[in-house]
């Protein structure tokens, strides 16, 4: 297994952060396109000297997941036979992919956290990694996410999984010798899971009912746009790989139930929730903010931009993030 990551500031022994992206994000925080960045960093604003994670002052460190496409161990990878992955690639879970990270911080010296950060999919692996090794994370930052993938997310996802392993040049998951991969499918993945990112006043607010020039409504063609500017940067199976591990997201599995879980972590902790977020609702964060001893009340921030209002709203997020890092 190889693990992408990258770094920003000086390690002194014990300042290190490490920053997780949701399910699309890599290990590119901040920064502009470059060699190795086809996209420009994911919080940019957030992390740097002076700035909210201040790197003056922090290591911080960002691991593309793994069974992503970023670099990371993933589905495209080469296999030990020469070929792809592909429909080989394992199922792994959300604890697969902390297993992942500690073996990465191991490697790198790092016995312990000082904060753990991460917003949707990365909240969850903040949550495992301090629920798997609770004397690991001195503070946790948990952002639109949930202790549990709920029925709701499980649907959605599994309708974005379904467009995918119909379209018929899926082949099965083997498509990377083929002429041509699932893009359509991917692509109608996406738009699904856009909708549901973003809140139902906001698409009536920038859309409405406007019809552009091509005839098109034009909140289709702004799903039509998003969806494939992801399959210019992301792979099909991959993308099945983390919709499949988010939806085994359960902290309680194994463990005697969510709140014996939540009962592990000992972080100073910080809950924050999107106040328009339809698909990772505030009721999800409050059983986090409950369970978690250390956390204070659930934080909210307002947004008009729903789920990715984690990604949108850096100014409240990074006032958040400066505020459990003084
Ligand atoms: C920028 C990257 O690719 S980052 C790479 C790493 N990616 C991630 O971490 C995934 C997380 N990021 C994301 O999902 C996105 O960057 C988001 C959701 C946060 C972007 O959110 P916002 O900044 O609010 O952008 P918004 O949803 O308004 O979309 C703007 C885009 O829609 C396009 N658009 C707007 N209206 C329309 C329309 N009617 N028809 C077609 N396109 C439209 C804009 O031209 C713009 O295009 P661009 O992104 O290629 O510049
Ligand atoms: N826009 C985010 C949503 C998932 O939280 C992403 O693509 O990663």
């Amino acid at each position: 297994m190889r693990v992408a990551y990258e770094t920003w500031g000086t390690f002194t022994g014990d300042n290190a952060v490490l920053v997780e992206h949701a399910l699309t994000g890599d290990s590119h925080v901040v920064g502009p396109v470059g060699p190795g960045h086809p996209s420009p960093g994911w919080w940019d604003g957030l992390v740097g000297p002076g700035l909210a994670i201040d790197t003056d002052r922090w290591f911080v460190v960002a691991t593309n997941i793994l069974g992503g496409c970023q670099g990371t161990t993933g589905p495209a990878s080469t296999s030990p036979d020469g070929t792809p992955w592909g429909s080989r690639f394992p199922a792994i879970t959300v604890r697969d992919q902390v297993t992942a990270e500690i073996a990465v911080a191991d490697a790198l010296g790092i016995d312990r956290w000082q904060a753990v950060i991460g917003g949707s999919a990365g909240g969850m692996r903040a949550l495992e990694w301090a629920i798997t090794v609770p004397d690991r994370v001195v503070r946790l930052f948990l952002l639109a996410t949930s202790p549990w993938a709920s029925a709701e997310q499980i649907a959605g996802s599994s309708n974005q999984q379904l467009a995918i392993t119909s379209d018929p040049h899926f082949h099965g998951g083997d498509y990377y010798d083929q002429a041509q991969g699932p893009a359509a499918g991917l692509e109608l993945a996406r738009r699904i899971a856009h909708v549901a990112y973003r809140s139902e006043p906001e698409l009536a607010q920038r859309f409405g009912r406007e019809v552009q020039d091509d005839g098109r409504f034009a909140v289709t063609s702004y799903l039509a746009h998003h969806g494939a500017k992801l399959v210019r940067r992301f792979d099909a199976n991959s993308y099945l790989a983390l919709t499949r591990a988010m939806d085994s997201h359960d902290v309680g599995r194994g463990r005697g139930g969510v709140e014996s879980a939540l009962g592990r972590i000992s972080a100073r902790t910080v809950v924050a929730g999107i106040d328009s977020d339809r698909l990772y609702p505030l009721g999800q964060q409050q059983v986090l903010a409950e369970g978690i001893a250390r956390s204070k009340e659930l934080a909210v921030v307002n947004s008009l931009h729903g789920h990715d209002g984690f990604l949108v709203e850096t100014a409240q997020v990074g006032a958040l993030a400066a505020k459990l890092l003084r």
